[in-house]
């Protein structure tokens, strides 16, 4: 069962503790049953003259032992759900820390956010139901062994019953399985045009026939999924009687049809039918959530999917032993450095480099290229995201490897084409208030935004200002290193003017290794070296190089 193997990751006991619980939870409700029986028999045997105290103290006494072992257990339960969730999440959280960065990529963030958000929810949300029905197991079992006790011929009859009704059961499962399973692509299908419908609902908005075929596919994927949805519910319904009829004939069998053929059994007949009525709540519950563990195991599976495919692609880094690397650095080196990006069909195959390159401190070095050639996999190579197929990097004599890939990323701010924005400025302790101040200004952004209580008052603005604000974030994080892709990318040309005039040569005054990418021929000789990619090979150019330009 994939959801007790989930929840046992890093918790060993938990089986045990579940198994004792669940067994004095059974225990309970089969001394219950017993003691009803036997005061049935009494009252039978001796008739209703007077009240038997013994047993009326003896089952309410078993009642209140009984109300608190389902107490307990139904929270201990919701408790080591909600605490295996915990553990499974932080589990997945550290292995996405800890991979390779271009496999994750390849693995894709939808996976990633539905598993840790989605599947965790459908577990958590119905804790309550799988504490219930673990509990029914419990109870079923402990009924059992007391209709064996009284009857083995009544106990192999009632599991005959429960064996037929399984085989049919199951047989219905298989069919509800295959439409849950088409029922489960129709959604899919659906919610991709929803995202589709949101994502461009400025494209939609603006072309009448697009947003016509938009939503007519919309619909038809809407009244499809509305449909397999009947479907598959009518399904669950139809099993669910099923099973709820089997323990009627069952409990018909036993009464009007076994009498005839065993008289050994009659006597027990009474205490029998007992025992199967207190099956019937029980099974009810199994057969009712049937259909929510079928999710439920689907949800657990898919997390310990990722969280073996999540173990296959850790990066090789020990940050425990990691040693930090003085800010002061002299130089960084390639030497003959590859790479290819990972289940890339090798006939588009992209390949960077062998790439030799030597970045000193405190320069200001532009990466030129044309469009696919190769300058953002240069600059995820040089922040250290991605690792070389071959070749070795190196700052100063330290070469990157396992104990110094992480100081090495921790020296450099980054501001990539498709950053993010983060509104907190994540892991700048103290901030100087008249820097920020600073630089607000000096990015004439102050009008629109402040900096209060380490972070950035609104961050809803236009892109280029946003853009702003992400290269101001990076400027306050004071790391010696800043890498730039296309950061002028959607500036004015006011501004722009003003990047690669005054604030890059400021921030070079200032000590800071900039490596910037950039298609702006204009300002190119504005650095102190220029590097132009082609294809994926890397060469040195002069400043005024025709190369890159118009
Ligand atoms: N995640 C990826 N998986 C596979 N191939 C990729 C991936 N990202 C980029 N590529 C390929 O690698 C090559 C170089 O891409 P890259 O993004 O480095 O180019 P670029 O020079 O930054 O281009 P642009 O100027 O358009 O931003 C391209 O052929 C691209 O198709």
């Amino acid at each position: 069962m994939k959801l007790l193997e989930l929840l046992s990751l890093e918790d060993n006991k938990l089986k045990l503790r579940l198994a004792v619980s669940g067994l004095l939870s059974g225990l309970g409700s089969a001394a219950l049953l017993g003691l009803v029986n036997t005061a049935a028999q009494e009252i039978s045997d001796n008739g209703l003259d007077r009240v038997n105290w013994v047993l009326a103290g003896s089952f309410v006494a078993i009642t209140l032992i009984y109300f608190f072992a389902e107490v307990f257990l139904l929270s201990n339960i919701a408790r080591q759900i909600e605490q295996g969730i915990d553990r499974i999440r932080q589990r997945l959280f550290t292995q996405i820390a800890m991979a390779d960065f271009v496999k994750l990529e390849a693995i894709g963030q939808e996976r990633l956010f539905k598993n840790i958000t989605q599947s965790t929810q459908v577990i958590s949300q119905n804790a309550h139901l799988i504490g219930m029905c673990f509990r029914s197991v419990m109870l079923l079992i402990a009924v059992m062994i007391y209709v064996f006790w009284i009857s083995s011929l009544a106990f192999f009859l009632i599991i005959g019953v429960i064996g037929i009704g399984i085989v049919i059961y199951l047989r219905m499962g298989r069919a509800l399985g295959e439409w849950f399973g088409k029922l489960l692509q129709v959604e899919a299908e659906m919610f991709e045009k929803i995202a589709d419908l949101f994502r461009g609902i400025k494209e939609v908005r603006m072309w009448s026939k697009r947003s016509d075929r938009l939503y007519a596919a919309f619909d038809a994927s809407s009244t499809k999924k509305a449909e397999y949805g009947h479907k598959a519910h009518d399904l669950i319904s139809r099993q669910m009687i099923m099973g709820m009829s089997a323990f009627y004939i069952l409990l018909a069998i036993v009464v009007f049809i076994v009498p005839v053929y065993s008289s050994s059994l009659t006597s027990d007949i009474p205490k029998i039918s007992v025992a199967i009525l207190f099956m019937i709540g029980p099974i009810s519950v199994m057969v009712q959530s049937m259909s929510v563990f079928s999710q439920i195991e689907g949800s657990a599976s898919r997390m310990l999917a990722l969280s073996d495919d999540l173990a296959e692609i850790r990066e090789e880094a020990d940050e425990e032993n990691a040693k930090e690397l003085p800010a002061e650095f002299g130089h960084i080196d390639f030497e003959a450095v590859t790479f290819t990006y990972p289940n890339r069909d090798p006939r588009h195959g992209f390949v960077l480099g062998p790439i030799d390159l030597s970045v000193k401190s405190g320069e200001l070095l532009f990466v030129t290229g044309g469009n696919g050639s190769g300058k953002s996999t240069l600059v995820k190579l040089l922040t250290g995201l991605y690792r070389p197929e071959s070749g070795k990097i190196s700052i100063d004599k330290t070469q990157l490897g396992v104990h110094s890939i992480a100081p090495y990323r921790n020296l450099i701010a980054t501001v990539f084409s498709d950053f993010h924005l983060f509104a907190e400025l994540h892991g700048v302790d103290t901030l100087d208030t008249d820097e920020a101040n600073f630089w607000l200004e000096r990015f004439e952004i102050s009008h629109v935004t402040a900096i209060r209580e380490g972070r950035f008052v609104t961050t809803a603005l236009s892109s280029g200002q946003r853009k702003r604000l992400g290269l101001i974030s990076a400027i306050l994080e004071k790391r010696p290193i800043l890498v730039l892709d296309e950061w002028a990318a959607d500036q004015d040309p006011y501004f722009r003017k003003k990047f690669y005039t005054e604030i890059l040569p400021d921030l070079k005054k200032r000590g800071i290794t900039v490596i910037a990418v950039t298609h702006d021929d204009h300002y190119f000789e504005m650095a102190d070296r220029r590097l132009h990619l082609e294809n994926g090979k890397l060469s040195e150019v002069t400043l005024d190089d025709p190369r890159g330009r118009i």
